[in-house]
């Protein structure tokens, strides 16, 4: 079990209205090669930024301290070609004027140095492999003429167009339905395995996250509360506050979640 990333210490300071917000305090993490991790925790718990952390995403106004390192060859990792990202809303994240081809294409002329036409070809692959209806016409869709849930199917087609190694999904279901959702965990569950990549689902949603996770780290207040196995985390909660988040859940659905996760009866 080698690691892809190893967190060490990192602590997030965002400077807001002159005074300095928190987002991050002390994080040690390994994200193992080839596993799906999910990061848990209520809104404002810092799961984001470590998100954008990790991508190298975080604003310039930010305040790091600690260190992410990528013990393997080739790194540090290049987003977009190592790393893809996949946020919650896909009409923020996909060009309004820009076919839905020619965004993924550029990914794949970028980072994989392909010809347009040979971008093309593979952004029509990809579009089949996110089962877009009708991927012919859809390279030449523009956003607005998709429903959210196929929206997110071209931005994750996007996400994977150059072979990254780590997928980062944050929060890339919350803004779909519930249908919609459980489609959208299949297909990215479904790409992570046959394209080998290791994941970082990012959800406050814990049934979502057991469906999808091998691992679960539980965030709260901008520090890590849990690290465990998703059976572990569901059937013996180390920390109150797990427990509560898991307690809430029952609460209103213990079903979906217990059956969901395969662990239980
Ligand atoms: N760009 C920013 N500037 C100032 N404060 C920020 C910024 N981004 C996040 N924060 C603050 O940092 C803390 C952690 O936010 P973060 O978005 O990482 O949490 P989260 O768990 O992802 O929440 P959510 O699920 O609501 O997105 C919160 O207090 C938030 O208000």
């Amino acid at each position: 079990m080698s690691a892809l990333a190893s967190i060490h210490d990192l602590t997030v300071t965002y400077r807001r209205d002159g005074n300095a917000v928190a987002a991050l305090r002390n994080i040690s993490l390994d994200i193992v090669a080839g596993e799906r991790l999910a990061v848990i925790g209520e809104s404002g718990s810092g799961k984001s930024t470590l998100a954008l952390a990790i991508a190298g995403l975080l604003p310039v106004s930010s305040a790091v301290d600690g260190r992410i390192e990528w013990p393997g060859p080739g790194c540090p990792p290049l987003l977009g070609r190592d790393i893809g990202f996949v946020f919650q809303d896909p009409s923020a994240s996909l060009d309004p004027v820009m076919t839905v081809g020619k965004q993924i294409a550029e990914v794949a002329r970028t980072h994989l140095g392909l010809t347009w036409s040979q971008a093309y070809a593979k952004a029509k692959t990809l579009l089949e492999r996110v089962r877009l209806p009708d991927p012919d016409s859809a390279l030449h869709a523009f956003p607005h003429q998709l429903s959210g849930g196929q929206k997110q199917r071209v931005a994750i087609a996007a996400a994977i167009a150059a072979g990254p190694k780590l997928l980062i999904a944050d929060e890339a279901t919350s803004a779909l339905d519930t249908i919609v959702q459980a489609e959208i965990v299949a297909l990215i569950r479904r790409l992570v395995a046959e394209d080998g990549m290791t994941l970082l689902f990012i959800s406050h949603d814990i049934a979502l996250a057991t469906e999808l996770a091998e691992r679960i780290a539980v965030f709260r207040h901008g520090q890590l509360v849990e690290l465990g196995t998703t059976a572990r985390i569901v059937g013996a909660p180390a920390q109150a506050y797990t427990r509560t988040l898991l307690d809430a859940h029952i609460g209103l659905d213990a079903a979906p979640l217990l059956n969901r996760s395969g662990l239980h009866a």
